[in-house]
């Protein structure tokens, strides 16, 4: 790995999901320090894409550098690189039975030997980052929508890793609490030195936060610039979706997509 690198770089990526292909032809750098909005609409492969980024889901052609290195193929190896990228899925995933302050802790617990007092002197340093100290007691059913999504950023950051992805983070939560998950996103982002993706629903919630935008329709990236950029721009593909009118040059339905070979 090498400072300079940037800490996402896809070069001809192809991704096939079900014998089809999702995503081609995509090239993408990520500057270290950046907000990325990852937009595009239902379907179009933006969860793909975050599958490619974790390893999960292995290229059909094309490269996948994360962190300054090809992902490595062995099963070991990537999951040691995968501790670098802290993941937000869609849902919480927080395990019921464990308080909020457990849940954080369960990463630590299972990557680093850290003794117990070092471990929660971390999980309450993670809580104060995400404005929930006093809630590390708290079951996840005691939690509000918003409480348990900064619980599950917390655990997501328990082992300090330099690239965010988050999956939909405002889904199910109220315009106030979206308000503060973004602003949340975009503090740590700056305080911690981290580089986030961000894919999003949510355009007008995403883009103010964001310094760069994508745009992933019809198999491809059919956007990358700023977020001012895609506002202002006059291709109909964009306007459609900006809009989201459900007719254009978008197309919707799935069978629009080639099949793989
Ligand atoms: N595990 C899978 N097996 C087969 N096909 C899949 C799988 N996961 C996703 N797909 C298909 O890949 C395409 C892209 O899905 P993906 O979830 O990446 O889209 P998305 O843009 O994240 O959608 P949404 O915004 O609705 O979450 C869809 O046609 C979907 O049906």
């Amino acid at each position: 790995m090498t400072a300079v690198a940037p800490i996402v770089q896809l070069a001809g990526l192809r991704l096939d999901r079900g014998g089809r292909t999702v995503l081609e032809g995509i090239d993408l750098v990520v500057p270290r320090g950046s907000i990325t909005a990852v937009l595009g609409p239902s379907g179009s492969g933006k969860s793909t894409l975050l599958a490619a980024l974790t390893g999960e889901l292995a290229p059909a052609a094309g490269t996948v550098e994360v962190l300054g290195a090809p992902l490595p193929r062995s099963q070991r190896a990537l999951l040691e690189r995968r501790k670098g990228i802290g993941v937000l899925l869609q849902g919480n995933g927080l395990l019921t039975d464990l308080t909020a302050a457990e849940n954080i802790a369960l990463p630590l617990r299972a990557h680093t030997r850290l003794p117990p007092p070092v471990i929660r002197r971390l999980v309450g340093m993670k809580l104060h980052a995400v404005g929930l100290r006093t809630a590390a007691d708290l079951y996840p059913r005691e939690l509000s929508g918003g409480m348990a999504r900064r619980v599950a950023l917390a655990r997501a950051l328990a082992l300090d890793p330099p690239l965010m992805l988050y999956d939909e983070p405002l889904t199910g939560l109220d315009p106030i609490a979206a308000g503060v998950i973004m602003s949340l996103i975009a503090r740590l982002n700056a305080s911690l030195g981290l580089t986030s993706l961000i894919v999003s629903h949510h355009v007008r919630e995403t883009l103010p936060v964001a310094d760069r935008a994508l745009v992933i329709a019809n198999g491809r990236i059919v956007f990358s610039g700023t977020p001012d950029a895609l506002q202002a721009s006059p291709d109909p593909l964009l306007r459609q979706f900006l809009r989201g009118e459900p007719d254009g040059p978008i197309a919707f339905d799935a069978a629009a997509r080639t099949e793989a070979a």
